[in-house]
């Protein structure tokens, strides 16, 4: 198997999985892989798509500009250049995008703060924070219409070849330096603000 089609597999495997978990309601969401550094390639899902069904047109593959290479049919996703401005910043591999409630909600809670923090939780170890104190924060940014600007936002949280930015009422974009790690993240991520929500409401209907 050549390179471009293990990275295929592992796309639709990920993709595979988060469906599963329902993580892609009303044909939202999109996720990227890269395929090659020099230049810089990577596949990304088609856009507008039900990303749960499985095809042989699920994946396009771009360029660095998020522009689709010679040959390649249909749209990539609408939201393609904040996966550019991750591959071009840093060496992550993968980067997932979704929308969920729970990270809506989060989103909302917090977005005047410009950032939400959680500590004190042994699923932060999936971040390899191993500290009884550890702390993580992500970013909270506003969710523009207009992507290149969402993008050049985007762009100020895209530091290291990991983390994680929510977009106001929209969903959240993970990256990581394999396929693994960033869906590892997502999935703990994903875990405290389902926490986080639960906690909350708990502490509202026992007031
Ligand atoms: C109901 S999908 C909302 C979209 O605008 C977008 O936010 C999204 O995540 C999916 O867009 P896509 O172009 O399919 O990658
Ligand atoms: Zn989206």
């Amino acid at each position: 198997m050549n390179d471009r089609d293990k990275k295929w597999g592992e796309l639709a495997e990920i993709k595979r999985e988060l469906a599963e978990r329902d993580w892609f309601p009303a044909t939202s969401g999109n996720l990227a892989i890269k395929v090659s550094d020099k230049p810089l390639t990577f596949f990304v899902t088609a856009s507008g798509k039900d990303k749960r069904k499985q095809t042989d047109e699920d994946f396009i593959h771009v360029d660095q500009n998020g522009l689709p290479l010679p040959g390649q049919k249909g749209k990539p996703s609408a939201e393609t250049l904040l996966h550019v401005e991750i591959f071009k910043k840093t060496k992550a591999e993968c980067s997932l995008h979704v929308h969920t409630v729970d990270n809506n909600v989060i989103s909302e809670l917090y977005y005047e703060k410009g950032s939400v923090t959680f500590k004190g939780q042994e699923i932060m170890k999936a971040f390899g924070l191993w500290e009884e104190d550890a702390e993580i924060t992500v970013p909270i940014i506003a969710n523009h219409a207009h992507i290149p600007t969402l993008a050049a936002e985007f762009s100020n949280y895209v530091k290291k070849d990991y983390g994680a930015v929510l977009i106001r009422n929209h969903g959240i974009t993970v990256w990581g330096q394999t396929p693994f790690a960033a869906k590892k993240y997502l999935e703990a991520f994903e875990f405290l603000f389902s926490y986080h929500v639960k906690l909350k409401l708990f502490s509202i209907t026992n007031q």
